[in-house]
């Protein structure tokens, strides 16, 4: 790919391209492989269902088809791995596992362990794009998003959507202890987009120091990098508690009838 159509991509700015000492190293990072790593080997503890989660039927497939559908079917994402919890038996009847683009691997105790066993397949160089196997209605828009900020935050960013509603920390007793200021607050969403290698290298150091990992951006920041907070739709949810199953099968026959 040229530097002129990295830019008409928004894979990296023309002011990159103006800047003489980083071209090469711009378009080195948009011309990667973007490879998609799916953590699906939680068991829905908050779901309280028969199965896991992630295995629920919503418009027709579980919700974990839906979400490889969705990044199978990207242009730009060349793999789809994705991680798995050693007792799962569905996976392989899911039309969808056969792919030629899809990879499984087994996920560990925490979805951070899953992540890092995901993340040893993928290629050093390369970028990691961490979805969610619980978050179904995500759009190929938001995906083209991520990975056009790409340009603007070269070490990595999320979606992510501003907090909307005014924020109460809870006291002992359950009542409102205080109001937190919801200036600047964002909900992170998924993916989460960095490259391979330093994800791989700061998830690692940052869990072996025991830091709290729940999303990728965590590792980041704990190795002091700021990344980049892309806003991204409020119907990419996670599918979490059983009143969410409602939403996602609504705002799934929205995208499906839209088609
Ligand atoms: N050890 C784990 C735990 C979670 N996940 C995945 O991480 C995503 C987000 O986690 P969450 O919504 O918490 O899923 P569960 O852990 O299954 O839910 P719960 O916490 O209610 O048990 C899910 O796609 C889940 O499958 C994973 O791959 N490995
Ligand atoms: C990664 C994530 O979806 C970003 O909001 C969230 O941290 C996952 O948390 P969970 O407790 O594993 O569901």
């Amino acid at each position: 790919m040229t530097a002129l159509e990295c830019v008409e991509h928004g894979l990296i700015t023309s002011a990159n391209l103006e800047n003489q000492s980083e071209p090469a190293i711009q378009i080195e990072h948009a011309t990667q492989a973007v490879v998609a790593i799916v953590p699906a080997a939680g068991i829905g503890s908050r779901m309280g269902a028969d199965r896991p989660k992630q295995y629920l039927e919503v418009c027709g497939q579980s919700i974990l088809a839906h979400t490889l559908d969705r990044l199978l079917s990207h242009p730009q994402i060349s793999q789809v791995i994705v991680a798995l919890h050693p007792d799962d038996d569905i996976f392989d009847s899911l039309p969808q596992a056969i792919h030629p683009k899809l990879i499984k691997v087994l996920g560990g105790g925490e979805r951070a362990d899953s992540v890092l066993a995901a993340l040893q397949l993928a290629p050093q160089n390369s970028w990691a794009l961490v979805h969610d196997a619980a978050r179904p209605c995500l759009t190929a828009a938001d995906i083209d998003k991520l990975l056009a900020s790409r340009g603007q935050f070269p070490q990595g960013a999320i979606l992510a959507m501003p907090v909307r509603d005014t924020m109460k920390r809870a006291n002992q007793l359950g009542g409102i202890g205080t109001t937190v200021c919801r200036d600047d607050l964002w909900h992170a969403l998924t993916p989460q987009l960095f490259p391979t290698g330093q994800l791989k290298g700061y998830l690692n150091a940052a869990m072996a120091a025991g830091a709290v990992v729940t999303d990728e951006a965590s590792a980041m920041e704990w190795a002091g990098i700021s990344p980049g907070l892309v806003s991204g739709r409020a119907d990419n949810i996670k599918v979490t508690h059983p009143d969410d199953l409602g939403l996602a099968e609504l705002f799934l026959m929205r995208a499906l009838s839209s088609r």
